[in-house]
């Protein structure tokens, strides 16, 4: 009993990645482990979850450590995924890389799919899913002929970098579009670099940008909530209609999952051992 409620505490756990950074002065600079507040947050109050990080935890780690969570959000990061996993040299060697988070992140996506636990895909992490499961991405959008550049105002405060910036126009069989009240169109923030080109199979492309470069995808064939979103939603998500109602129907798939795995362990503690 006292083993249960420590497996089972009383708010969904959410595993979020770490981003691996150098932080310090350039003689001193160390290796960190991060998750942006604003992430943590919005799960915390959006979804009513409690947010995980398994530091250093490799490809090989992934099946056993999402066994013990309700679900995941693979946040934005100012990293690129590096291009080698769909076929690419790196453009622009400015740009950061962290194949660390790749290794763990691709992995992720493909598991937690496949086994039905509730995934939500920000930023990066919606690129991440894309190439994980096949996809690949354009690595300049602002370079392409006819396209918005999708990248934040940097020196501006942060207010306005994450004040909204364009429209997306929702497909109307979607969650997305459900979670939006029915609304044909909503205005989102814009903070990145790059962006889907080939959708991989199994995605559906809900939400499009006045340009025509995907804003949202959803999993055709979901066992459980799986949306990712080209924006960023974390952004103070109570004060955004459609931001806290993405984190509320996580919260709700959260709950879901966590109920089966305490049914499943209650069921597992009762059976009779074997002679
Ligand atoms: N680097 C990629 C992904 C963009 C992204 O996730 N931005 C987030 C910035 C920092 C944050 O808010 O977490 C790209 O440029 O497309």
């Amino acid at each position: 009993m006292v083993l249960n409620m420590l497996a089972f505490p009383s708010t969904p756990l959410v595993w979020m990645p770490a981003d691996h950074r150098l932080l310090g002065d350039h003689d001193h600079a160390m290796p960190f482990l991060l998750l942006g507040d604003k992430y943590a947050r919005a799960v915390k109050v959006g979804a009513q979850a409690q947010p995980v990080m398994f530091p250093l935890a490799d490809a090989a780690d992934v099946p056993a450590l999402l066994a013990g969570v309700d679900g995941v959000v693979l946040t934005g990061s100012p990293s690129n995924v590096h291009p080698r996993h769909f076929g690419e040299a790196v453009a622009d060697p400015a740009l950061p890389l962290d194949e660390a988070r790749d290794e763990v992140t691709l992995a992720v996506v493909r598991h937690a799919l496949a086994g039905g636990i509730p995934l939500l895909g920000i930023c990066r992490g919606f690129q991440e899913i894309n190439v994980a499961l096949g996809g690949s991405l354009h690595q300049a959008v602002h370079a392409l002929p006819g396209h918005l550049d999708h990248r934040e105002p940097k020196a501006a405060p942060l207010d306005e970098q994450y004040g909204p910036r364009h429209e997306v126009t929702l497909q109307p069989d979607s969650l997305l579009y459900r979670l939006a009240g029915g609304a044909p169109t909503v205005r989102v923030n814009s903070l990145h670099g790059q962006g889907i080109r080939r959708l991989a199979p199994g995605l559906r492309a809900v939400a499009h940008a006045p340009d025509g470069l995907i804003e949202a995808v959803e999993f055709d064939h979901a066992h459980a909530f799986a949306l990712a979103v080209q924006w960023h939603p974390e952004w103070r998500c109570w004060d955004d209609p459609l931001s806290s109602a993405i984190f509320r129907a996580f919260g709700e798939a959260l709950r879901q999952r966590r109920a089966r795995r305490e049914a499943d362990a209650r069921a597992f503690a009762a059976a009779p051992e074997l002679p």
